[in-house]
């Protein structure tokens, strides 16, 4: 066999071919043994550096503890709003229900270029979609978004120390001016993703510490307790005690706990989060539930005995229930009261107290109850709930304060026989106040008159006829029915069965 003119020519691209396969792939084994690939992908970029000039900071809005919003996101994305009106094109506008405002901000992709001691920083947002690699039933419109900074690098130190600390300062003052309060309660379908945990509405309740009808020392006395928590940060912190503090209010029906809360919110300028316990299923959903919330709130469980079983003497009642009967549920294959919320005493103390209620700080904690003698005293032991609110029925001194809500009035010729009677009768401040609302418009004089005559007929009935009952009397009555209630409950499961 021999080459024609064209195969050789053939025969040499071939030859050539092998050959350099074969120094490539010999270079690459070389450069793998070395790492150099690495390298020289690091040498690149460096190469690169040195003639690209300028730095970039990224900015995510989910922090590193994935669980809460970052504080520089929040607090660029404020900055931005303020000065985005005069710089920007493309816009995000809401309106801010309290002060009927426009609110607008930077809308997604858009270019920002902003000035600073006559140097220029350019501001971009941007969003990426989340690779989500687990399965999940649930759609996840989850992206992730960020703000990155680019500045010359001749100015570096300018835009890391001078220029940040601006952003983040005016950003956060800003926030705090635009704060809007909001009534959070937990959502009965969460899922797992922090911003499904609490849902809100803007948080509007008119109750204040003027209108709240009560003895004016006893109210004295929690207003300056509450002046004393939300000043001294520093003493917290020095004493090593977490910035937070507990308050039971406890009180008959009626008697104002709930206006109270609200009040105290407005005083303060807080937050609610409205914690429906039983909604909860178990302690880690709590402990989530609690590390989602923001400094600067209330956190409310409203009826606590009714929302957990924390009473001491259903627990000595269960107690009660004999081995066998327990041994012959487990036969019968009964579950444990699968429907009921898993939220334990001791992860209900975990959450008051715990480790994880030290973070975010600035919180109140508020548990209320129509029945204080029934609650665990672990639960309401002082240092836990710090202090102890009685809220009671209505005195003369609480019923002055209503008639000047409701009726305008500090002085009336009825007033001596309303406090003649109220010195005798047991009623509440919601009692009161629903004889203080006019029913026809006749004038002031007029309605004054005929409230105080329906108050006085009303004080007259209750004196005759005492229907409130003193609720911490009746404590073995409370036994013997919640004793019942136990029994029957498991007469019904048997039942079912
Ligand atoms: N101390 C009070 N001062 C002013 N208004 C009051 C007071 N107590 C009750 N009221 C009036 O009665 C209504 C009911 O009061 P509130 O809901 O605060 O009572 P509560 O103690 O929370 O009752 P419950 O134990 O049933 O939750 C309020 O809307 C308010 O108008
Ligand atoms: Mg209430």
């Amino acid at each position: 066999m021999y080459f024609t003119m064209e195969d050789g020519w053939l025969q040499r691209i071939m030859s050539s071919i092998a050959t350099i396969s074969l120094v490539w792939v010999m270079l690459s084994r070389y450069l793998e043994t070395f790492n150099l690939n690495e390298y020289i992908s690091i040498l690149t970029s460096k190469l690169f550096g040195y003639f690209y000039p300028y730095i970039h900071i990224k900015f995510p809005e989910q922090g590193g503890d994935k669980l809460k919003r970052s504080e520089a996101y929040t607090a660029i994305e404020e900055y931005l709003g303020t000065i985005c009106v005069a710089k920007g094109k493309r816009f995000k506008a809401e309106i801010r229900k309290e002060n009927k405002n426009w609110d607008l901000s930077m809308d997604d992709k858009e270019e920002i270029i902003d000035n600073f001691n006559g140097i220029k920083f350019w501001w971009v947002s941007n969003s990426q979609a989340k690779q989500n690699t687990s399965i999940s039933f649930y759609p996840s419109s989850d992206v992730k978004r960020y703000y990155r900074l680019t500045f010359h690098r001749q100015h570096r130190e300018v835009g890391y120390i001078k220029y940040l600390n601006h952003v983040i300062e005016t950003g956060k003052k800003e926030a705090i001016k635009k704060r809007q309060r909001k009534l959070y309660t937990n959502n009965p379908e969460e899922r797992g993703y922090r911003e499904k945990l609490w849902i809100h509405v803007p948080f509007e309740h008119p109750s204040t510490f003027e209108t709240l009808a009560m003895d004016p020392n006893q109210k004295r006395e929690i207003i300056d307790d509450l002046v004393m928590f939300s000043r001294n940060k520093d003493y917290y912190k020095r004493i090593g005690k977490a910035w937070k503090r507990g308050y039971l209010l406890y009180g008959p029906p009626g008697t104002g706990k709930s206006s109270m809360i609200a009040a105290m919110a407005n005083f303060l300028d807080y937050s609610i989060y409205d914690l429906e316990l039983t909604a909860v299923k178990n302690n880690s959903m709590l402990r989530k539930l609690l590390i989602a919330t923001e400094g600067k709130s209330i956190i409310v469980i409203e009826d606590i005995d009714c929302s957990l079983d924390v009473t001491e003497k259903r627990k000595k009642a269960k107690k009660k229930k004999s081995k066998e009967e327990e041994e012959k549920d487990e036969i019968k294959g009964k579950k444990k009261d699968d429907n009921d919320s898993k939220v334990t005493l001791s992860g209900l103390l975990n959450f008051i107290d715990g480790l994880w209620s030290a973070c975010g700080g600035e919180r109140l904690i508020i548990f209320t109850t129509n029945h204080v003698k029934k609650l665990d005293p672990a639960l309401i032991r002082r240092g836990r709930m710090d202090k102890h609110i009685e809220l009671s029925y209505c005195g003369f001194e609480a019923f002055k304060v209503l008639a000047y809500n409701y009726l305008d009035i500090k002085q009336h010729p009825l007033f001596a026989e309303v406090e003649n009677l109220m010195a005798e009768v047991k009623i509440t401040p919601a009692d009161v106040a629903e004889n203080l609302i006019p029913k026809h418009r006749l004038g002031e004089e007029e309605d004054a008159t005929i409230c105080l005559e329906n108050l006085i007929q009303t004080l007259v009935e209750f004196k005759a006829n005492p229907i409130l009952e003193d609720l911490e009397s009746d404590d073995d009555d409370d036994e013997k029915r919640e004793k019942e209630t136990i029994k029957k409950e498991d007469e019904d499961k048997e039942e079912e069965n």
